[in-house]
């Protein structure tokens, strides 16, 4: 029997709580394109505001990864997807929606961003991948429930696209791959330092749906 790998572990731990954000009814009606325009304009208002800390904590992975190697896929997500594709989805889907780029933050948005930038701050390159890993995993874990014919709506289908597909697979992989290369023989203290930081950033994902949902 092959032996667990760290992030299948940190998963694991955090359920019944990743299972709730990956089937959550929110991220559903998505899928299912039904997710009402009023609750989508205040759910990508609210996610802008996270995208912003997010970017940045991908910028510091950029400096605080320990290898040329992990820098590269930070640096080439960071530059192609963060600031590109996801960017124009923002605006095109909030001029849609009638929605705007600076609302006032939701509590839920306000933690997840002190998380974020609390991690950022540590400079602790472990701890910043978790929480990338969080954001981006149970991202596709939802995304991938989604079903062929995608919604109609560039609104709802743009956004399944956003986090389904090879590349955002392969994006997963790698995180997934770091926090397996890093978790590789840590001590017990240092295991749980990093399960309290992904724990946090799993229920945030939960809460942030939650607020969605209204
Ligand atoms: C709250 C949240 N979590 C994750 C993602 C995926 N980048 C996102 N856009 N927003």
């Amino acid at each position: 029997m092959s032996e667990q790998t760290f992030s299948e572990w940190l998963r694991q731990q955090c359920e019944p709580e990743w299972t709730a954000v990956v089937t959550h009814p929110f991220a559903t009606a998505i899928i299912e394109g039904t997710a009402a325009g009023d609750a989508m304009r205040r759910y990508l208002e609210q996610d802008f505001q996270f995208v912003d800390s997010f970017t940045a904590l991908l910028g510091a992975a950029v400096a605080a990864a320990d290898t040329f190697e992990a820098r590269v896929p930070y640096g080439t997500f960071l530059g192609q997807v963060a600031t590109t594709e996801e960017k124009t989805y923002f605006h095109r889907a909030l001029a849609e929606l009638g929605g705007r780029t600076e609302v006032p933050l939701e509590p839920v948005t306000a933690a997840f961003r002190e998380l974020m930038d609390e991690v950022r701050r540590s400079q602790d390159y472990l701890l910043i991948a978790a929480v990338l890993c969080v954001a981006e995993w149970c991202y596709l874990g939802w995304a991938s429930r989604a079903a062929e014919p995608l919604p109609e709506s560039f609104v709802h289908r743009e956004w399944i696209e956003l986090h389904e597909g090879a590349e955002f697979r392969a994006w997963v992989a790698f995180l997934r791959g770091e926090l397996d290369r890093l978790g590789a023989g840590l001590g017990e203290e240092r295991r749980r330092e990093v399960l309290g930081v992904f724990r946090r950033a799993v229920e945030l994902e939960r809460a942030f749906f939650d607020m969605a949902a209204g």
